[in-house]
């Protein structure tokens, strides 16, 4: 049963979204945001490895495979990292309104096990703004893409400015971040001009 709380029901003020003219073309795999990243970068050992893939207004799908390294219960995907899997397929979405933005709730439903060596097979979409504010939703399925549900998500993210990573993050890492002509271009995904 998924009771979604009064925080992630959008005002009545509230606009359909847009997709951005820019935005990654429908079928487009969208690669890492960040090469450090938890949910996608290729750099980090043991992340989720997501990749995203636009697909068509505003919607994203992606795949993630359950690891060893990601057990709660013996060969079983712990809660939070399937709640990492469906942070990460959402805020890509950010990508395709060409904004930066962070999450600022997400409510998940776990309603099947995710046993190690599974597919995780998400889709996400944006369902409405007002103002800063982004709603979205998002599905995890095992079994192939149209497979049962096994995990679902409501979220809200805050756009913000890149003064957020500036102020927030750590000098040293920032420092490379702008120095690295490749992650300087990942980030322009977002409209982030460091
Ligand atoms: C040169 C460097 C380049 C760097 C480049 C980097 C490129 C990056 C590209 C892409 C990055 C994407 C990364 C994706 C990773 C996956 C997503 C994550 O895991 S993100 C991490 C987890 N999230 C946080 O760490 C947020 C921590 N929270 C905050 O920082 C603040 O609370 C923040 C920014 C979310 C809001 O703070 P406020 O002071 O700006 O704004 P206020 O006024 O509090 O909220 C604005 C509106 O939102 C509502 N709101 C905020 N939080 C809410 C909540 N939890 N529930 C309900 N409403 C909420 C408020 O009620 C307000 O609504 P009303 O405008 O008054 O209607």
């Amino acid at each position: 049963m998924s009771a979604t709380s009064s925080a992630l029901r959008p005002p009545a003020d509230a606009v359909a979204p847009v997709r951005h003219p820019d935005a990654p073309a429908p079928g487009e795999l969208l690669g890492a945001h960040y090469d450090q990243c938890f949910g996608c970068g290729d750099g980090q050992p043991h992340g989720l490895r997501l990749a995203a893939r636009a697909g068509d207004g505003v919607r994203m799908t992606a795949e993630f495979t359950v690891q060893p390294a990601h057990q709660g219960a013996p060969g079983l995907a712990h809660g939070g990292v399937l709640a990492s899997a469906l942070d990460e397929t959402l805020g890509s979405l950010n990508s395709l309104l060409r904004t930066i933005a962070v999450t600022g709730r997400l409510e998940t439903d776990f309603v099947r096990p995710v046993p190690v060596g599974t597919v995780l097979y998400l889709e996400a979409e944006v369902t409405a703004v007002a103002g800063r504010k982004i709603y979205s939703s998002a599905t995890g399925r095992i079994g192939g893409p149209d497979g049962t549900v096994a995990v679902r998500a409501d979220a809200l993210f805050i756009k913000v400015g890149v003064d957020h990573f500036v102020g927030n993050g750590c000098q040293e890492e920032i420092r490379a971040t702008m120095n690295d002509p490749d992650q300087v271009r990942r980030a322009r995904a977002f409209e982030v001009n460091p």
